[in-house]
Order: structure tokens, then sequence, then C-alpha cells
């Protein structure tokens, strides 16, 4: 038995809090160490925090860097274990993405990441550059590139997130040249469906290269990206740790080092393709660590937990619903509470509550956090700060019902949202009055900006306010309706921060009716009760002024996914929607996909949104489509 313990580290990380970043990584290590830990993976960038974007052109951010890993190093000195973690390195002209190696005091390495994801939010080679196979190179006089360390329990390979994304990626070679654990570093962001891709991807990666891996993920929001947290260890295929997520702190537990060994002596395939490649193989540079790591002896073999080695483990608590509802829950609430905190610039959090799904998604999401960050206060406590930080304003015109006062009210008052109803039909009254005396003979106000004005007054108000109470105004649009620009600029459109914007509108019914089953809050009920509506003009209804929301989101789905042409989405529309009369099928298809062009004017101007899905409608971080075009491809 060779026995280790390996701790992966999940870190709350602000991009440029180079100082702070690094205090919280010593009390995660420092913590990880006290529970026995041989090596402690931390997450990529923990020093920049992710992702810092064109600030690594700052060279006074790139050199701060490197001082915060020294006092890492300095800080962790007297810890038994090894450490890897993330920041960006400059040498020469070039800036890299990078794992540094700490023990004992010293920086031990440097290994730059090699693959740079540079699609969907990622623009990491816009600004980095990548490592690349046999470099050997020093920066601040320590040994920098395509690395491998000996410690005295065995030899130990790092890399930085994308780099196990690739199957060709750097693991492959350094397996092959003797690394039998590899450290990964990752900022990987929350999207639903990842989290199994990850557990998969892992496993497999460590079953081709019969290696075992560790990998660290950063938690917590920056900007509009919302990172799960959570952990890893696999060894040659086998699952040995899932970290929880959506928390600081670490997970850790015992392997033994010598099954990798044995299992890469019994695998003829993996020794051949190891020969192979040895022949071709660049030179890999082995770093030598002196200083032993400490704490070894005391570790014991890894049993199963159902202590077993051949009958399966417990099965899951938890249904794919409620995975689901929870996780995108957790993520949603996260990234409004960490842009609400992290910013610095806020003392409340105002929704412009109507008694429609969306806002009230939107506030729920708000006091998720507030639960999430002061419920071990107690639940009297927890109420009080909900009390202190939320504001729901209801803002009635002519068109608003009672039915949506009262669940605005009930919805308010369920989540400890002080509520307050302020009508706008005079400066509904006023402001057309005044537009009246800028047309000329001939022009009128159209029904269309009748119903924007009132949408209008409402954003006007809520800006008026942010300003006054240090107040961040939470943007409620959905998805679907962002698709085909149902939302009126300078209105409905307006905030500081895009909640849903990601959200497709079925998933939005979906989350609520979920909620509705686990809380049973009366609010989200008298909410349900009604169609969706945007109430600015007499008996409207979301859906029959669009389409059923179903069939606008597989419209969605296959035209700005799949990038099906209209055609094609009208074939499958056809299979999908039976129950349609195939004429009214195919002027949806059609009208979808209008709308969906004539409305990226309207996107390209939105706030800045939480991205909890791989499509997504943001130029900066997703779509990134000409406003100015025409279809005569289509
Ligand atoms: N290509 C382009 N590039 C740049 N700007 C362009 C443009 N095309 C129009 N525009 C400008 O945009 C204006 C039209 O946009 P906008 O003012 O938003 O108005 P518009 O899109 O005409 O109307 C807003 C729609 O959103 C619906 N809505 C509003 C509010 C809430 C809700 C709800 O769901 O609760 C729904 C409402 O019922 C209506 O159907 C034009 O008058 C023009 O000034
Ligand atoms: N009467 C109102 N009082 C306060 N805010 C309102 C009112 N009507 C609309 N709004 C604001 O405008 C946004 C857009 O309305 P929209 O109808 O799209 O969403 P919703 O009312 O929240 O949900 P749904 O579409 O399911 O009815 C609302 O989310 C809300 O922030
Ligand atoms: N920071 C990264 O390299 C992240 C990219 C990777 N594909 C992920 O989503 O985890």
């Amino acid at each position: 038995m060779r026995l280790i313990r390996i701790a992966v580290a999940s870190v709350n990380t602000t991009v440029g809090a180079v100082r702070g970043n690094v205090d919280r990584a010593v009390i995660a290590a420092r913590e990880a160490a006290e529970d026995g830990a041989t090596v402690v993976v931390l997450p990529e960038q923990l020093i920049a925090g992710y992702s810092p974007e064109d600030l690594v052109q700052w060279g006074a951010f790139v050199d701060a860097q490197w001082k915060e890993l020294e006092r890492f190093a300095q800080a962790t000195s007297d810890l038994g274990c090894a450490m890897a973690l993330g920041l960006t390195v400059a040498r020469g002209a070039h800036v890299y993405n990078c794992a540094a190696v700490v023990h004992g005091g010293k920086i031990l390495g440097i290994v730059p990441k090699e693959k740079l994801p540079t699609y969907n939010v990622f623009y990491e080679a816009r600004v980095y550059a990548r490592g690349v196979p046999g470099l050997v190179d020093e920066v601040h006089g320590v040994p920098f590139g395509d690395l491998i360390f000996d410690f005295d329990f065995g030899t130990v390979a790092v890399e930085v997130c994308e780099d196990i994304w690739s199957p060709d990626g750097p693991m492959r070679r350094r397996s092959y040249a003797g690394a039998e654990l590899v450290l990964n570093i990752s900022a990987s962001p929350f999207r639903l469906g990842v989290v199994g891709t990850r557990r998969e991807m892992i496993a497999t990666r460590a079953n081709d290269n019969q290696v075992t891996v560790a990998y660290a993920n950063l938690v917590g929001a920056n900007d509009g990206l919302v990172f799960d947290g959570g952990g890893f260890v696999a060894q040659n295929g086998r699952m040995l740790l899932e970290a929880p997520r959506y928390q600081t702190g670490f997970a850790a537990v015992n392997v033994d080092l010598d099954r990798t060994r044995r299992l890469r002596r019994e695998n003829t395939t993996w020794r051949a393709d190891q020969e192979t490649f040895a022949a071709s193989a660049p030179s890999i540079r082995r770093i030598a660590c002196p200083a032993m790591t400490t704490g070894r002896e005391k570790l014991v073999y890894p049993v199963p937990p159902n202590r077993s080695f051949f009958l399966p483990g417990a099965p899951s608590q938890t249904t794919p619903r409620q995975d689901f509802c929870e996780d995108l829950l957790d993520a949603l609430a996260l990234g409004v509470g960490d842009y609400f905190e992290k910013t610095g610039a806020f003392k409340t959090v105002g929704v412009a509550l109507s008694g429609g799904r969306d806002s009230l998604l939107c506030l729920y999401l708000a006091r998720r956090w507030i639960s999430r960050r002061y419920g071990s206060l107690g639940p009297e406590a927890e109420k009080q700060k909900a009390k202190e930080i939320l504001r729901a304003f209801f803002m009635p015109s002519r068109y608003s019902s009672g039915e949506t006062c009262k669940a605005a009210e009930r919805a308010a008052n369920d989540l400890d949202a002080p509520f307050v109803v302020l009508p706008i039909d005079d400066a509904f009254e006023r402001e057309l009055r005044e537009v009246e005396k800028m047309l000329q003979p001939g022009e009128t106000i159209t029904t269309m900006a009748r119903q924007n004005v009132q949408a209008r007054v409402r954003a006007e108000r809520m800006w008026t306010w942010t300003n006054s109470a240090a107040g961040l105004f939470l943007q409620t649009s959905n998805m679907s309706e962002k698709a085909v620009g149902y939302t009126t600029i300078g209105g409905d459109m307006e905030g500081a921060l895009s909640v849903i914007a990601n959200v497709p509108k079925t998933v939005v019914n979906y989350l609520l009716d979920y909620l509705l089953e686990t809380t049973n809050m009366e609010g989200i009920r008298l909410t349900l009760e009604k169609p969706a509506s945007a109430e600015l003009a007499d008996n409207q209804e979301d859906e029959k002024e669009l389409m059923p929301f179903p069939v606008l989101d597989a419209c969605f789905a296959l035209y700005a996914g799949e990038k099906m042409a209209p055609s094609e989405v009208r074939e499958v529309l056809l299979v999908m929607f039976p129950e349609y009369d195939p004429k009214v099928v195919e002027n949806w298809a059609a009208r979808f996909a209008r709308l969906f062009t004539q409305s990226i004017y309207k996107w390209v101007q939105t706030p800045l949104c939480l991205h909890v899905g791989n499509l997504d409608l943001d130029r900066e971080r997703a779509l990134q489509l000409p406003v100015v075009q025409r279809t005569e491809w289509g």
C-alpha cells in the first residue's frame, strides 16, 4: 500500500481580489492539512479570480499575482502537504494561465495551460499564450513548462481545467512519462447537464490514462458566470470522491497509489501504447521535490462506505427532477447573491413584482440566496435579513387585475419582502399627453406605444429607487421572450442584472410548479392560477400573442441551438406537436424565425445576465450575431 490523502478545495474568489483570494486559499489549505491531506488541489486562477479576461493585459495585475503566490508559499510553509493552485504568469511578451506547485514554502514549478477554451462563454485564447509539449524554461527562477513532480509518495502532474476536456491533453503524455496522480485545477462554470458530463469525462480520463485524477473546481459567481464548486477524485476509472457543490471548503479521500501502478502493470494495452509513445515523446522535465510530505503514516485504507467490494453503493436519495430544479435554483441564487455582495455597490435588492411568473421567480431567487447566506443565523434572523435586503414594488395600471395584485402581495409576504403599491395610471396619462405634443399631423400614438409607456414608467421609477436606496434592480425577462423581442426597450428590459435571461419560459413554469409542490407557498399558487400576461392591454395573454411556450421553446432550441433552417424547424415541429393544425404550426415556425432575427437588436442591449445553459442570447458570451442582416439564405 502507498496511501496518500487527497483534498479538493473550492474557494470563492473575486476577480482582482488577489490578497483576499489568497487569504481564503491559505485557510482552505491549512484546514485540509489539519485533516491530514498529503495533496491539496485548489482552483484555476485562484489568485486572479476567474475570468480575468483583458485584465491580464495590466502588467501590475500579473506581477501582483506572483507576489501573492510567494506569500501563499510562505504562509503555508509549515504544512506537510503539496499544493496546486492557479494564477496568471508572465513570460516575455506572453501571459499564461498556469498551475503552480507549492510545498514546504517553495514554489516548485509552474505549468501553463495548453488547451485554451475560446468558445461559448470562454475567451482565453484572446489573452493567453498556450503551453506547448516539451516546453522547458524558468520564470522568476522557478521551472516553467511541461513538468512532472517527483514527491516522496509518487509522481504528480498538474494541468489546468480545459486540459482535461480533450482526450489529447497533456495528461496523456505526462501519464506515459510516469505521472501517477494528475491534479486538475478548474474554473468550470455551471450549465445544465455539466455535472454528469464532468463526472463521466473525469472517470474516462482516469481510465484512459490509467492514472489517479484529482479535480478541484471554483465556487461562486463572477459577472454572469456561476461556478458550482465541487470536485472529484477518480482512480483508473473508479470514482472515489465526489465533493459537495455550492460550498466553500474541501473534501478529502485516502487513495492507495499502488493500485494505479498495479493496474498499469496489468494493462497490456496501456503499456504497449506507452512504449509506442515513448519512442517519439517530447522531453518532459522531472522536478525533484526533496522535502518530505508528512502525516501519511496515520492514513488508513479507503474501505468502501457499504463495506463491500462487490455490491453496489446506496442508491441516490433524489429524483432527476429534484436534481434539475435544485441545481438550477442554487446556481441562479448564487449568481444574484454574489453579484449583490461582491460588487459592494448595493444594500438592497428590488424587483418590480407584477403578480406574474418571471418577477416572482426573480424575487424567490434573491430570497433563496439570503436563506443560503444567512440561514445559519436562525429563522428569525434570516427573515430579518430578508426584510432588510428585499423590496417588492407592485405598479398597477388600469390593465392590472385584482388577482395579480393579490398574488404579488401574497408572494412578497411569503418571501419576507416589504411590499409597496405604486399605481402608474397618472404618470401613464401624463406621458401620453406630453408625447402627443411631439407628433406631427398624421402621426398618432400607436397601440404598441400605449403598451410600452407603462413598462417604461415602471422602469424609470425603479432606476430612481436604485439611486436612492443603493438598490440592485433585478431585470426579469426570460430567454423565450428575449428570443422574440417580447420585451420593451427602456421598459421591462431595464435592470442592473438579468437573472433569468438564460432560462426558457417552459423552465420558468417547471421551476415554479416544483417550488409550489415543495414550499406550498400561497403566493406561488395565486401567481400560477392566471395565464402568463403582460397586462399592458385588455385581455392580453402571452401565448395568444406569440404561440404556446412549448412550441416557442422548441423553435428556439432548433433554430438558435441546432442552427436549423426554418423549413427544417417546421418539419420537426410537425412531428413534435401533432395536436395542432399543420398550417398553424408552419406559421409559427416562420414567425419565430422572423421575430428572432428582428429582435437581435434588442438583446444586444440587455443587462449582464446569468449564464446557466449552453444556448443563450448574449453577444459577449454566447451567440455572436450581427444585428444588421438579411435572411435571403433561409
Ligand atoms: N433593428 C433595429 N435596431 C435598432 N432599433 C430598432 C430596430 N428595430 C426597431 N428599433 C427600435 O425599437 C423600437 C421598438 O422596440 P420597443 O420599444 O421595445 O417596442 P416593441 O418591440 O414594438 O414592443 C414591445 C413588445 O413587448 C411586449 N411586452 C412589453 C412589455 C412587457 C411585456 C411582457 O411580457 O410583460 C411584453 C409588448 O406587448 C410588445 O409586443 C422601435 O420603435 C425602434 O425605435
Ligand atoms: N403591475 C406591475 N407591477 C410591477 N411590475 C410590473 C407590473 N407589470 C409588469 N411589471 C414588470 O415587468 C416585467 C415584465 O412583465 P412580464 O409579463 O413579462 O413578466 P411577469 O409578469 O413577471 O410574468 P408573466 O409573463 O408570467 O406574467 C415583470 O416581470 C415586472 O418586473
Ligand atoms: N476554465 C476552463 O478551462 C473551463 C472549460 C471547460 N470546458 C469547462 O467548462 O469546465
